[in-house]
């Protein structure tokens, strides 16, 4: 058997192609939504994700700013530009690209994000909402996943899932979604005593660690769907944490790494802009 390829840029071209419809009919309404990226620091694969940020977009007909700041930029300075933003009503998303340069305490500016432009779901006051079931921004690469398994051919009640990472990004809060959704997750990090006997007995494996080699086709039962979320780049080239070319014999549906979560994260940052802005004019209607 060989896996159903889960074509993470076909199926963020489909769905930015619709966000595009929706944000011609907002402009010719209302406003243009405005996405505005702050990045601290010279780290090149950052810049290169914040540059694809606001080339995506830009190409469904938002507006997209990017705030590049010196390595040695103090907090203050960082909480000052959000405090800007945060009352700029020309800007409906605000994203701070992390990791952060030491000097600066990440949950310090993730706090002053205002929660109603915070369109990764990263302050706490998010979070917070998203357990509490009520209105919020769910994090990108969660919600990407969601939309890639929609295309998985799976029904997830009862299921068996494996997430493998527990970050606030990714790990934490894809478990709460699939929980959500009826399917029963096992949350597996670096200190978990079963995690391969977890994994193979897994109907849906989710692998969040940055850790080229950790899923092997040992580890997946035949016909599991497979979502490969770790981008570490290997000699020059992006891998996944899936043995990919093994393990899409042996799947039932798998993503390839490009190509698959990486573009799905990009296209949820837009919806959520959207979102924003949508809110934003409901608002003002009242
Ligand atoms: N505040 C914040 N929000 C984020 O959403 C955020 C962040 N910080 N920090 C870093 C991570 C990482 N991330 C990626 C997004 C897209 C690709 C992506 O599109 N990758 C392409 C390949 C790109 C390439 O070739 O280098 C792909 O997988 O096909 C990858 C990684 C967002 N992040």
């Amino acid at each position: 058997m060989t896996a159903k390829i889960l074509d993470g840029k076909k199926i963020a071209q489909d769905y930015r192609a619709k966000l595009k419809k929706e944000v011609a009919v907002m402009k010719a309404q209302t406003f243009t939504p405005n996405l505005t990226v702050v990045l601290v620091g010279n780290d090149g694969a950052s810049l290169s994700y914040v540059t694809s940020k606001k080339k995506a977009a830009e190409a469904i007909g938002m507006s997209s700013d990017i705030i590049k700041l010196e390595e040695n930029t103090s907090e203050e300075e960082v909480l000052k530009i959000i405090r800007g933003l945060n009352e700029n009503p020309q800007v409906h998303g605000i994203l701070v690209q992390v990791p952060l340069p030491e000097q600066i305490n990440e949950s310090h500016i993730l706090e002053e994000i205002a929660p109603e432009k915070d369109v990764d779901g990263f302050s706490p006051i998010n979070i917070g909402r998203l357990y509490a079931g009520v209105e919020t921004f769910i994090p990108c690469t969660p919600l990407g996943i969601m939309e890639l398994l929609k295309h998985a051919d799976i029904n997830l009640t009862g299921k068996e899932i494996a997430v493998i990472g527990r970050s606030h990004i990714v790990g934490q809060p894809v478990a709460k979604l699939l929980t959500d959704s009826d399917a029963t997750v096992t949350l597996l990090h670096s200190k978990s005593k079963f995690l391969k006997d977890t994994l193979k007995r897994s109907d849906v494996i989710i692998s969040a660690v940055g850790k080229p080699g950790l899923v092997t086709v040992e580890d997946v039962k035949p016909g599991a769907v497979v979502i490969d979320v770790g981008n570490t780049v290997v000699d020059g080239k992006l891998r996944g944490d899936v043995d990919y070319e093994a393990v899409k014999e042996v799947a039932g549906a798998i993503t390839p790494v490009p190509g698959g979560v990486g573009p799905m994260t990009i296209t949820m940052v837009l919806n959520n802009t959207l979102i924003a802005a949508q809110r934003l004019v409901e608002k003002q209607k009242n």
